[in-house]
Formats: structure tokens, C-alpha cells, sequence
């Protein structure tokens, strides 16, 4: 998908949601366990009732490789029901790689070689470099999301270090990276915790899409995220996990995940009119 396809299909929906699908077997209903396969059945009713309010499902390869063959078996049907039902989704592998560029390879193909499972991006650890990183550039229209300042706490051990030249480590790896690929195939991972330093960051990397987790559990905000991450062109897709996948444990929980995406889209749909003027 390209990021016109993408902004397009912001406007239409108007909404910039992206759903983290991570799903495990310990939190889904009870009542799901006597499916054959209990976290895709628990998936496909999620993606089915939310599908209207968001641009994006961002699948984390954790919750999946947890089960071992059988996860990923959920995970791959997961994928191949979203691209087949709803091909105007951008399907995220929330799968954190980054090796030696002989291993990135293989970690590339494993994401983006199967027709099975037709991502159009993949989240990689930036910090073992550009080599790290090429092999998964080779592949038109897919997409790298770099993650450079995370939502969690562990981000002030490294990436707000500060260096000797004055910046945060995290800057370094913004400028650096943005000589491998242009915005129309990088997005940057800026965890929503990290509002302070969104102006900043717009400065250095003013037309990239971010990723930005950490709305709702970990308590980032979404009104401050939208008033500082905002561009042009959206520039935005803001992830929610458990909050909506875990709105309610009980048989009504589709209505629950339904009505909690609905309500964060109509939020992003008042920031879209906010900030955005479409002519
Ligand atoms: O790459 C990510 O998606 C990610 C980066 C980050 O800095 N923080 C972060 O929470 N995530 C992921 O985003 C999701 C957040 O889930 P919730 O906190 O339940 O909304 C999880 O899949 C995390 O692994």
C-alpha cells in the first residue's frame, strides 16, 4: 500500500486507528475455548465489528509464537481473513527484527515472501544498523516501521541517552535512518507516553507516518498525540491493544471491542476536521 493509499483511506474512514491483535488464549472468552481454534475465532469476531473504525491491524508475532505451531497457524488465517475480507486494511507484523543483514534476509522473506501472509509492514529494532535494515527494503510497497523512541520505561536506558554531541540517541537514530529510505516505505515507532518530544520530532521528520502505541493501558493521551503528531497527510497511525480487544470478558464482548474502536474513531474523526483541511 502506498501512503496515499493509506492517507486515502484515513479520510474515508476518517479515522487513524490501528488494532493490536494480541491475543492470548488466557484472556478470550471462556465460551470460545470449545472452538476448534479459539484465538482465531476470537480474531475474526474482533476484526469483524471494529473493521469500520480503523485503517490498520497490527498483529504482535508474540501472543502467536507463545502457542507455539498452533499460534501461528491462528495468526496466519488471522492475516489471510483480513487481506482477503478487507483489502483496505494495512496489516502491521508487530515482530521487532533486526540481525546481521544475511539474517534480516530470511526475516524479510519470512514477512513479506507468503502469499498466506500478505503484510504491508514489519516493526525492526533499528539499533544494529543499516545492514540490518536493506534487506527488508528490497520489497515494493511494503513497508519498515523503526522503532526509535518506545512507550515504555526501559526507553530512558537508551534512547534518551543523551550523547556527546548533545542529542538524544534516539535523534541520531532518526537522521541516520533517514538516509536508508524515504518516507513513502519508513514509518518511525514513537510510543505515545512520549508526547514532549512530538514537536521535536515533527521538526526532524515532518512528512513520516509514526506509529504510536501506548493510548489507553499505558496511558498516553490522544488529544495531545493528534494536536502534536498531526501532518498534512495524517501522518498518524495510533494503536490500541487491550483496551478495545479486552473491553468486556463475557459473551458480549464483540459489542464491547465494537463500541470501544467506534469511540476512539469518533475522537479521531473531531482531530481529522481539527487539523487536516482537505480542500
Ligand atoms: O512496536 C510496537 O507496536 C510497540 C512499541 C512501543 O513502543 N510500545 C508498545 O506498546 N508497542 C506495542 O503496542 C501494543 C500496545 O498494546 P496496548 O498497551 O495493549 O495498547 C503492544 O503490542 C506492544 O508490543
Amino acid at each position: 500500500m502506498t501512503k496515499h493509499q493509506l492517507f486515502n483511506n484515513i479520510v474515508k474512514k476518517q479515522s487513524f486507528l490501528c488494532i493490536g491483535l494480541d491475543t492470548d488464549i488466557k484472556k478470550i472468552p471462556v465460551h470460545l475455548l470449545k472452538e476448534e481454534d479459539p484465538i482465531f475465532s476470537f480474531n475474526k469476531t474482533v476484526i469483524d465489528v471494529t473493521q469500520q473504525y480503523c485503517v490498520a491491524y497490527k498483529p504482535n508475532t508474540a501472543f502467536y509464537e507463545a502457542t507455539g505451531i498452533s499460534g501461528l497457524i491462528s495468526l496466519k488465517k488471522t492475516v489471510k481473513y483480513i487481506r482477503k475480507n478487507y483489502p483496505e486494511q494495512f496489516i502491521i507484523a508487530d515482530a521487532k527484527r533486526g540481525d546481521i543483514g544475511n539474517t534480516s534476509k530470511m526475516y524479510a522473506r519470512s514477512v513479506f515472501d507468503h502469499a498466506d501472509t500478505d503484510y504491508d509492514a514489519i516493526t525492526i529494532n533499528p539499533y544494529m544498523g543499516e545492514d540490518s535494515i536493506r534487506p527488508f527494503l528490497v520489497y515494493p510497497n511494503k513497508w519498515v516501521i523503526l522503532l526509535v523512541l518506545t512507550s515504555n520505561k526501559g526507553s530512558h536506558d537508551f534512547q534518551l541517552a543523551t550523547c556527546s554531541t548533545g542529542e538524544y540517541l534516539f535523534e541520531k537514530v532518526l537522521q541516520k535512518s533517514q538516509t536508508w529510505a524515504t518516507d513513502e516505505q519508513m514509518m518511525y515507532v514513537i510510543g505515545a507516553t512520549q508526547v514532549k518530544m512530538l514537536t521535536n520530532i515533527r521538526k526532524t521528520i515532518p512528512n513520516h507516518f509514526l506509529l504510536v502505541p501506548g493510548i489507553g493501558t499505558q496511558g498516553g493521551n490522544l488529544k495531545n498525540v493528534a494536536k502534536y503528531g498531526i501532518n498534512s497527510h495524517c501522518g498518524l497511525l495510533v494503536n490500541s491493544s487491550r483496551q478495545i480487544i479486552y473491553a468486556d470478558f463475557s459473551k458480549k464482548f464483540a459489542e464491547a471491542a465494537s463500541q470501544e474502536a467506534q469511540k476512539i474513531q469518533s475522537e479521531m474523526a473531531k482531530y481529522l476536521a481539527r487539523y487536516i483541511h482537505l480542500e
